[in-house]
């Protein structure tokens, strides 16, 4: 059983228009608005796998509803904290004339001393059902930035392998406390260590700095390019390049590659092949239109293609 938590729901909307422009009104073709947070994400992506979830943090008011709704639609396991609080809406402006995506993430709503610790009693009981916990995503308001070192603590008492895939003062305090695995994308990593990252060594040494600092692997996404990661214990370094793709939608490929890893730690698989899986389910799902989806036929025929590197 995956455990995936996601303390800051929101329904993920994917505007689509044409000629976005900043200052000038501009009509919506078509919305298309999906349950997501990073960490329902992961869950979809590894139900899609054939893996076990169940999905855990914060809902409330009618967007909270809305969230649950189409979760019980899809059969995704779930038990989320009810909140006074109204859960938050991301936007996707995705500008079909010059296919430049912009993002716009509401903070999320308050949550109360009282709701958080419903919410850390039933993660300290879930935890002992689970083999791998997934912690994604910003935190709702309310909620002090280190309450990710305190889940991965907790999971980490219960020996259970925990990746931690969040940014800033949140994934700062988060990796001391020692994740297995955590997953920044290149500006967080540039933003984590204060340094620009300009070719694939200086991303090399950066991922095996960043697991001296407490994760046992760190990986850093890439967009196109793959990912690299790196391993504290076994003093190898990778980098894996997907093949080139028909791109339809980036939105939630970070996810993707969490559900990934997520997968290949469950099956206890070496670096270099959980690298190359992850990879591939995180380009096929961008393949897929929707926020968080995946087009999940086409992970074995991406998998073949990608490329790996490998570093002393
Ligand atoms: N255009 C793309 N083509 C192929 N794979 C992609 C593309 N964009 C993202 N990916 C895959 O998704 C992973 C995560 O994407 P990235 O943009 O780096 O993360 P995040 O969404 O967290 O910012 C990448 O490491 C890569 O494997
Ligand atoms: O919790 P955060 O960091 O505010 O991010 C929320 C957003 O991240 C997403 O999960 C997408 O994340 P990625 O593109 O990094 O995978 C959206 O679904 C959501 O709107």
């Amino acid at each position: 059983m995956i455990l995936t938590v996601n303390l800051n729901a929101s329904i993920d909307k994917a505007y689509k228009v044409e000629n976005f422009k900043i200052g000038a009104v501009t009509r919506v073709k078509e919305v298309i608005p999906t349950a997501g947070g990073k960490g329902l994400n992961v869950a979809r992506v590894l139900s899609a796998l054939g893996e076990n979830v169940n999905v855990t943090g914060f809902t409330g008011g009618f967007s909270g509803a809305f969230i649950e709704q189409e979760l019980k639609k899809e059969n995704m396991p779930f038990n989320f904290i009810h909140i006074n609080g109204e859960t938050r809406s991301c936007i996707n402006i995705i500008d079909l004339s010059s296919k430049i995506h912009t993002e716009l993430l509401e903070p999320g709503p308050d949550v109360t001393a009282q709701e958080l610790d419903e919410f850390l009693k039933f993660y300290t009981k879930a935890v002992k059902n689970s083999d791998i916990i997934t912690l994604s995503g910003s935190a709702p308001k309310g909620i002090k930035e280190d309450i990710y070192a305190r889940l991965v603590t907790i999971a980490k008492g219960e020996h259970k392998k925990v990746i931690l895939d969040t940014s800033g003062k949140y994934l700062e305090m988060g990796l001391a406390s020692g994740p297995t695995l955590i997953k920044p994308n290149k500006s967080e990593a540039e933003a984590l260590l204060g340094r620009q990252l300009k070719d694939i060594e200086e991303l090399i040494g950066a991922a095996k700095d960043l697991a001296k600092l407490g994760p046992e692997i760190c990986v850093i996404s890439l967009g196109e390019k793959g990912a690299v990661a790196a391993s504290r214990s076994l003093n190898e370094a990778y980098w894996a390049l997907p093949p080139k793709i028909q791109v339809s939608n980036t939105v939630g490929c970070g996810d993707a590659m969490v559900a990934g890893f997520a997968a290949a730690l469950y099956n206890n698989l070496p670096l270099e092949d959980s690298l190359k899986f992850a990879v591939a389910v995180s380009a096929a799902a961008a393949l897929s239109p929707i926020t968080g989806g995946i087009v999940v036929e086409e992970v074995s025929n991406i998998e073949e293609k990608v490329k790996i590197t490998r570093f002393k």
